[in-house]
C-alpha cells in the first residue's frame, strides 16, 4: 500500500529484525492482557491517558482492555502512525469493544450504530493479522473485505489505504461495472488483501486462472446482514465453499445478524457478539432528528417539490424505491429548476459516473436523489443535512441504514419518512425497534403543487412520458413484491390519481396486478379493491367460466356478444357472478387496463330449453315442431324421406364443422403464438424492471439478485388450463347442435318437405 523508495540490503535486514522484536513484544502483549471471552471491555475503565504503555520495567504489560485511545493498543508503529496521520486518536464505542479481541484473534459479531466507526473496528486487525503473519506478496490473498455495494466497497478501500499506508501490503478494489476486469485479472494473483463486492470475486473465482485464497487470513462482511441475506446467497456460499475454514472472521453491521444458520455458514468459532449500543434507548444516532409526515402517494412529488424549495442550502439525500422512480423525478425536477443541484445514483448507472457522482455531493450543498444503493454504509463526508425517504423503506432496518448517511460520528442531522395512510403500520414496527418519530403536519399553506408542470413536461418531452410510465409501473411493482404485507398492499393505493401526479394523461396498464387478481373468484378480487376505490380504479381481472343454469332464458337472445376469456371487473355483478355489468363504458378513458368486450361463447353448452308435451312429457325440439305442426297443418311426416334428409344434412354438417374446427385450430394457434409473444416481451419487461428494483440496492454484475429464487406468476400454465378448459368445452358444443341450430335445421326440413 505504501510507496518506498529502493532500500539498501543492509537497511533491509534491520528493518526485518526489528519488524520481528516488534511483533515479538506485540503478541506476548496480547497474550499478557486478553480480555475474558464474553466480555465487553467497555465495561473497564479507560487507561489513564498518560499510563505507561507496553513492556513496563517489571517486565509486565500494560493493559489494553478497555483503553480509549488508539496509542494505547497493542498494535504495530506502521497502524499507528497510519491511523495519527488521518487524526483518529480516541476510539469510539465499537472499536473500543471490538479491538481487544479481535487482536486477539477471535471471531467478532459486531452490532453498533451508523456511523459509529465499524470500519476502523475490521481494518485495523485486518492489517496486524497480516503484518504479524509477515505476509508478503509471494503469499498471495491473505484478507478478503466484502461490500455488498461498489460505491462502499470504494470507501472500505480509501479507509484501508489511508491507515494502512506504511504497511506492505498489495490491496485491491475489485468491483462490478469496471471495463478493465481482464488487467485485473493479471493482477489479482499478486494482491494480499482484496476489497470486493461478492459478484466480482466470484468471477475472478471462476474465470481467473490460479486464483488462489487458499491460505486466506481474513475474511470481512461489511454491512454483514446484507451480505448474508437471500440476494447473495449462491455467490457466498460459492465463494465460502473456496476458502479455507481455519481463518479471523469479522463480520460487523448497524444491523446485525444473529442467525445460528448464518453463523454455521460462515463456520465462525464461538464469536465474540460485540451488540455496543443494545442498552441504548434508540437504535438510531442520538443526534439525528427523525420526524414523519402522512404523505398520500399522489402527494409525494408535490411535497418532495417543495421540500426542496424549502432547503435550498441543503444536502439532501433522497430515497426513492425504484431506479426508474430515481431516473423521473430527476429528469423532471431538473427542468423545472428548483435552484439547487441536483444529482442522481442508482444501480444502473455505469460506475464510473457512480463513484463521480458519489464524490460530487460529498463536496457541494446539491440534492442526491437515489436508490438504495446508497443507503448502507457511505460516508458522505459527514456532510449530508438531510434524508428524505420519499418511499417507504421495506423494512426498520433499511429504515436505519437510510437515516444513518446522516449524523455520522459526532455530527447531527436530520430526516423526514413520507408514509401513506395505507403505511402507518411501519410507523409502529418503527416505535418497537426503538426509533425515535416525531410526527408532524406538512405546512399546507407551504405545499406547492407539481403535477400540472409534469403534464406540461410530460407533453413537450415525449421521452419523459415513456419514463413516466415506467415509473409508475416499477413503483406499484415494487410496493407489490415487498414482503411485509401488513405495511405495503397495492390494492389500497390510488393508482389512478398517482398516476395523474405523475403528469400521465392517462394511467398505463398494470400487467402484474392483473396477474395478483388472475384465478380469484369475483368476491374476492372485489374485496381486494378497497371501499372508496373510484370505479375508475377497477382493474382488469380474468373471468372464471361459468356454471351454466339448467334453463337460461336469455340463451341464444342477440345483446349476448361473442367470446372472450377477460373481462372487466365493475362493482355490480349479476346473480351467479358471471355476469359482470359493464355499465361503465363512460369509464374508459381512465380505465387501468384496456377493456374487453364482454362476450360469450356460442359454443358453450348454453342450457337446453326444455319443452313439455300436453302429457307432461319432455319433447326434443325436432318433435316439438313436428307435433305443433302436424296440429296446426295436418301434416304427415313420412319417416323415411325424413331420415334420408337428415343423413343428408349429418353428412353436410359433417364437412362443414371439420372446416369449422379447422379455421378455429388455426385462430387459435395465431392466438396463443400471439399471447406467447406477448408473455415474451412481458416477461422482459418484468426482468428489466426486476433488474432496476434489485439493481437499485446492491453489486448486480454476478452478486445480482438471484431470478431463479424469484417466484413468478406462472401465467402461461393458467392461460394454458382455462384454454385446455375452453376447448373440452367447445369440443362438446361442437358436437351437440345448439338448440337454435337444430330449430333451423328442423324448419329448413319441414320447408323442403312441403316444396
Ligand atoms: N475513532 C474515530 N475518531 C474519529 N473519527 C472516527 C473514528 N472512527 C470513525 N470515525 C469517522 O466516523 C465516520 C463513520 O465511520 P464509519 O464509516 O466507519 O461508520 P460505520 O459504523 O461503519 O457506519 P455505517 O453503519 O453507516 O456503515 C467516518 O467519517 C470515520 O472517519
Amino acid at each position: 500500500m505504501g510507496k518506498h523508495a529502493p532500500k539498501s540490503r543492509k537497511v533491509k535486514i534491520q528493518n526485518r529484525l526489528s519488524e520481528v522484536h516488534e511483533i515479538e513484544l506485540l503478541e506476548e502483549w496480547i497474550e499478557s492482557g486478553k480480555p475474558e471471552s464474553g466480555s465487553n471491555p467497555l465495561s473497564l475503565e479507560p487507561l489513564p491517558h498518560k499510563a505507561p504503555l507496553g513492556r513496563l520495567p517489571d517486565g509486565s504489560f500494560s493493559r489494553y482492555a478497555g483503553c480509549d485511545r488508539f496509542s494505547q493498543l497493542p498494535v504495530s508503529k506502521k497502524t499507528k502512525d497510519g491511523l495519527t496521520q488521518c487524526k483518529y486518536k480516541t476510539m469510539t464505542d465499537i472499536q473500543r469493544a471490538s479491538l481487544p479481541h479481535s487482536l486477539c484473534g477471535r471471531d467478532i459479531l459486531g452490532a453498533a450504530k451508523t456511523g459509529s466507526g465499524k470500519t476502523l473496528a475490521f481494518v485495523i486487525p485486518v492489517l496486524e493479522k497480516l503484518y504479524k503473519a509477515r505476509w508478503g506478496p509471494e503469499d498471495g490473498v491473505g484478507c478478503i473485505i466484502m461490500s455488498p455495494t461498489r460505491e462502499l466497497a470504494g470507501q472500505l478501500f480509501e479507509v484501508l489505504k489511508s491507515v494502512g499506508k506504511h504497511h506492505g501490503f498489495s490491496a485491491g478494489l475489485l468491483i462490478g461495472g469496471r471495463k478493465d476486469v481482464d488487467a485485473e485479472k493479471e493482477h489479482v494473483n499478486g494482491l494480499n488483501i482484496l476489497v470486493c463486492t461478492p459478484g466480482r470475486l466470484l468471477q475472478h473465482m471462476d474465470e481467473t486462472p490460479n486464483f488462489d485464497c487458499s491460505q486466506l487470513q481474513v475474511l470481512v462482511l461489511d454491512e454483514a446482514d446484507r451480505i448474508l441475506d437471500v440476494g447473495f446467497k449462491r455467490d457466498l456460499n460459492a465463494i465460502i465453499s473456496q476458502l479455507p475454514k481455519h481463518r479471523l472472521t469479522l463480520l460487523f453491521s448497524a444491523t446485525q445478524t444473529k442467525s445460528v444458520q448464518d453463523l454455521a455458514r460462515l463456520s465462525l468459532k464461538d464469536p465474540e457478539y460485540l451488540g455496543v449500543h443494545e442498552e441504548s434507548d434508540t437504535a438510531t444516532p442520538n443526534r439525528l432528528q427523525q420526524t414523519a409526515m402522512l404523505v398520500p402517494l399522489d402527494k409525494k412529488f408535490d411535497m418532495l417539490w417543495s421540500f426542496i424549495k424549502a432547503h435550498l442550502n441543503s444536502r439532501i439525500l433522497v430515497f426513492l424505491s425504484s431506479c426508474k422512480q430515481v431516473k423521473f423525478v430527476f429528469e423532471t425536477f431538473k427542468k423545472l429548476r428548483p435552484g439547487i443541484p441536483l444529482k442522481c445514483l442508482h444501480g444502473r448507472m455505469k460506475q464510473d459516473r457512480r463513484m463521480g457522482i458519489y464524490s460530487q455531493f460529498c463536496e457541494q450543498r446539491s440534492v442526491l436523489f437515489s436508490t438504495d444503493v446508497a443507503s448502507r454504509g457511505l460516508d458522505f463526508n459527514k456532510a449530508v443535512d438531510w434524508v428524505v425517504q420519499v418511499d417507504c423503506p421495506e423494512d426498520c432496518a433499511a429504515y436505519i441504514h437510510r437515516v444513518g448517511r446522516t449524523a455520522r460520528y459526532l455530527s447531527g442531522g436530520r430526516s423526514v419518512l413520507f408514509v401513506m395512510p395505507s403505511e402507518m403500520k411501519m410507523l409502529e414496527k418503527l416505535e418497537e425497534k426503538k426509533i425515535p418519530l416525531r410526527v408532524i403536519k406538512a405546512n399546507e399553506k407551504r405545499i406547492q403543487s407539481v403535477s400540472d408542470l409534469l403534464a406540461s413536461l410530460l407533453v413537450k418531452y415525449p421521452d419523459l412520458q415513456h419514463l413516466a410510465q415506467r415509473a409508475f409501473v416499477t413503483y406499484l411493482k415494487s410496493i407489490h413484491k415487498q414482503r411485509d404485507k401488513e405495511i405495503f398492499d397495492v390494492t389500497k393505493l390510488p393508482i389512478d390519481e398517482f398516476s395523474a401526479s405523475l403528469g400521465l394523461p392517462m394511467t398505463p396498464k398494470i400487467r402484474f396486478l392483473k396477474q395478483k387478481l388472475k384465478g380469484k373468484t369475483v368476491s374476492e378480487a372485489l374485496s381486494l379493491i378497497p371501499e372508496n376505490t373510484s370505479n375508475d380504479n377497477l382493474l382488469e381481472f380474468p373471468i372464471k367460466e361459468p356454471e351454466f343454469p339448467i334453463e337460461d332464458p336469455d340463451a341464444g337472445k342477440s345483446d349476448v356478444e361473442e367470446v372472450d376469456e377477460d373481462i372487466l371487473l365493475a362493482k355490480e355483478t349479476q346473480e351467479g357472478g358471471e355476469n359482470i355489468n359493464s355499465k361503465g363504458d363512460d369509464m374508459l378513458a381512465t380505465r387501468v387496463t384496456k377493456k374487453k368486450k364482454l362476450k360469450i361463447n356460442v359454443h358453450r353448452p348454453v342450457g337446453t330449453r326444455v319443452v313439455f308435451d300436453e302429457e307432461g312429457n319432455t319433447l326434443p325440439p325436432l318433435a316439438r315442431l313436428a307435433a305443433s305442426s302436424s296440429g296446426a297443418d295436418s301434416v304427415q311426416l313420412n319417416k323415411e324421406k325424413v331420415n334420408q334428409r337428415y343423413a343428408e344434412l349429418r353428412k353436410n354438417l359433417k364437412v362443414a364443422d371439420k372446416e369449422d374446427k379447422d379455421l378455429d385450430r388455426k385462430r387459435r394457434k395465431e392466438k396463443r403464438i400471439k399471447e406467447k409473444m406477448k408473455n415474451k416481451r412481458g416477461r422482459e419487461e418484468e426482468e428489466e424492471e426486476d433488474d432496476e428494483l434489485s439493481g437499485s440496492d446492491m453489486e448486480i454484475s454476478r452478486g445480482r439478485v438471484d431470478k431463479k429464487t424469484k417466484i413468478y406468476f406462472d401465467s402461461d400454465n393458467e392461460d394454458d388450463k382455462r384454454r385446455g378448459d375452453m376447448a373440452k368445452m367447445e369440443g362438446i358444443a361442437a358436437d351437440a347442435i345448439s338448440l337454435a341450430e337444430q330449430e333451423e335445421l328442423a324448419l329448413k326440413l319441414l320447408n323442403s318437405m312441403h316444396s
